[in-house]
């Protein structure tokens, strides 16, 4: 496995070297807010940037940590070292709740419930009696450990920054794991995620999660190290900060977080001091600034400014070896010979008053390879997509091996052992080939994003790239496997499709029109696993318009026509009949 052990620990024996050094207690403090907001941040990246999630009320989530440290210390006594458990576990509930409501339903729910939320905690935090109005809390006790107070100054700094690079080699971790790549796949590739069996609401919801308690770490500290809270840090200003934060430093990318928060910070002091000299008025003209430069951005390095480093950061590559010493995954029984395992029963699929799928029945039988054909718009894809659970059905029936599958989601039915291509390929680009090809493999682990962070999930992390890396070789795919996937010709990505869908260890493989774009060799190495695939007991269902390489390959074939079935035979019946060749050059029959 990649080995980044050596540069993390040069990191984490950087700080208190750093510490030692003759730094004016200016530059201290200021190093310490940019670790503050970094703790932020670096939830924002993983929130927003990877999983494409915009939340506007970090602030919020940062007041909690704040406010419950402030107040249970002050009132009650308790230990900082205690609070902050109480923090995190009110900013845990209230996160679910939060996402949980929110993150089910589509569109800018999640941003604008943000917004709402850190408006209402801004205003509550400034009309409670209890926690002293707008003025706030005072006396706040200092972080003890033992004799040594690390709240303040350098001690503080050593502290924090620690924890800041530990929540970014967390952040790390979980990225190159199961559940990473699940992460990873939220932003663009969702549905291809679901068909994968992936859980993308729970993990829409985890991500929420880890974001709000990073944030309300930073609170907890926050108030032990200002000795004082009030509601101005934790309003919807401080809200879209922390946003362009992000975004200014590179939204995508764990190091992007620090870079955001660390030139937001100088900047914000440099301008405080010059925009009001310049102006001959006070007043918070930075914001002004801010909204200009977040603009010029998005606009012209929508990375972010680690975009520009990232180009050149050097990639530890996972080298064959790595995989060599895992053990295989297990494997899901395989239906009896010539087993049922598709029975497809009068499906029907009606767009408003356009019938594209009409009462189509056909079954196929374990080891078989079936191809779908028709002309263009005759519905192959929509049934398709009908057995998979993407599409819902008007009426019918479709059951696999035995059991109804219809009315399931794609996640239900991945599970059961049918995988899937897609006609226009989906991918993530900039995950190595290897990595799409794992999140195929994502059913057959188990380990969450806690085992991934704290790296107790190697083990079977291996197992599953074995796997991957296997599928890859199988499909004539193995010298590319440590590419990022953006950078493949369209034929090589169909075979990444196949190969993620070889993952998750099929009874039943449909592949739509998995020889587009690929060249005469391609189509006959593609042929050739095929058959492979089938002697090893594999139902194939093909849905392809290359008449070649349905009729080198398959078994049987179904015809379809505007929607309804034309006729099924073997591929010499369907090659002699004159009703298919009058569908295909479009004359009456
Ligand atoms: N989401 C949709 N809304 C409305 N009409 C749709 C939708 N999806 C497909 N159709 C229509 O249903 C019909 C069947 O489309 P489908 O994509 O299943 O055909 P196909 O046989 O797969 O075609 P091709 O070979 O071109 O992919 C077409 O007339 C298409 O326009």
């Amino acid at each position: 496995m990649r080995s980044n052990v050596l540069p993390r620990l040069i990191l984490l024996a950087l700080v208190p070297l750093v510490a030692l050094l003759p730094l004016p207690p200016f530059w201290v403090s200021q190093l310490n807010y940019i670790g503050l907001y970094s703790l932020v941040t670096l939830g924002l990246v993983l929130l927003t940037g990877i999983g494409g999630l915009t939340s506007f009320g970090q602030a919020a989530f940062v007041g909690i940590g704040a406010y419950t440290t402030a107040w249970l210390t002050l009132n009650t006594g308790l230990s900082p070292w205690l609070t902050l458990w109480v923090g995190l576990a009110i900013t845990g509930a209230s996160a679910l709740v939060l996402g949980w409501i929110t993150l089910r339903m589509s569109g800018h729910y999640l941003p604008l419930a943000t917004i709402a939320w850190g408006l209402a905690l801004y205003y509550l935090m400034g009309n409670m009696d209890a926690l002293g109005r707008y003025d706030g809390l005072l006396g706040i006790q200092p972080l003890m450990l033992g004799e040594w107070d690390v709240s303040r100054g350098k001690p503080f700094f050593v502290f924090l920054w620690l924890l800041v690079f530990l929540f970014a080699f967390a952040l790390l971790n979980l990225l190159d794991s199961r559940p990473g790549r699940a992460i990873r796949a939220l932003r663009t590739g969702s549905g291809m995620a679901e068909s994968m069996g992936v859980n993308t609401l729970r993990y829409k919801i985890g991500i929420f999660l880890i974001a709000a308690l990073f944030a309300c770490v930073s609170g907890w500290l926050f108030a032990h190290f200002q000795r004082t809270v009030n509601p101005s840090p934790f309003g919807l200003k401080w809200g879209i900060e922390y946003l362009f934060m992000a975004v200014l430093g590179g939204a995508g990318y764990i190091w992007g977080a620090i870079t955001g928060a660390a030139l937001t910070k100088l900047m914000e002091d440099q301008l405080q001091v010059l925009l009001p000299r310049l102006i001959g008025t006070s007043g918070s003209f930075e914001i002004i600034v801010f909204g200009i430069l977040l603009v010029l951005v998005l606009k012209y390095l929508p990375d972010g400014l680690w975009s520009l480093v990232d180009r050149y950061w050097p990639r530890a590559r996972r080298t064959d070896l790595d995989l060599q010493g895992a053990s295989g995954l297990a494997h899901r029984p395989r239906p009896a010979d010539s087993e049922v395992v598709l029975q497809v029963e009068a499906v029907r699929k009606q767009f408003g008053g356009l019938v594209a799928v009409n009462d189509v029945s056909f079954e196929m039988r374990a080891g078989q390879i079936m191809g779908l054909i028709g002309p263009n718009g005759a519905g192959k894809s929509t049934t398709f997509n009908l057995i998979t659970g993407v599409l819902s059905l008007t009426s019918g029936r479709v059951q696999y091996r035995g059991e109804t599958i219809s009315g399931l989601s794609s996640r239900e039915i991945a599970k059961r052992g049918i995988s899937r291509s897609f006609q226009h390929v989906k991918m993530i680009p900039d995950m190595t080939v290897l990595e799409n090809v794992a999140l195929g493999a994502h059913l057959r682990g188990h380990r969450g994003a806690l085992s991934a962070m704290l790296r107790l999930d190697r083990a079977e992390e291996q197992r599953l790239l074995r796997e991957a890396a296997q599928q890859l070789r199988r499909v004539g795919m193995g010298d590319r496997m440590h590419e990022l996937a953006g950078n493949l010709a369209m034929g090589p990505q169909r075979l990444l499709e196949i190969a993620r869908a070889l993952c998750g260890d099929p009874a039943l493989l449909l592949l739509d029109e998995p020889a587009a774009g690929l060249r005469y060799k391609e189509k006959q190495a593609l042929a050739t696993v095929l058959r492979q695939l089938r002697e090893e007991g594999l139902s194939i269902l093909l849905v392809e318009h290359d008449m070649d390489l349905v009729m080198q390959v398959c078994d049987r074939m179904v015809v379809m026509e505007f929607g309804t079935r034309l006729m099924e035979g073997t591929p010499p019946e369907v090659q002699q009949s004159p009703a298919v060749r009058a569908a295909y050059l479009g004359t009456e029959h």
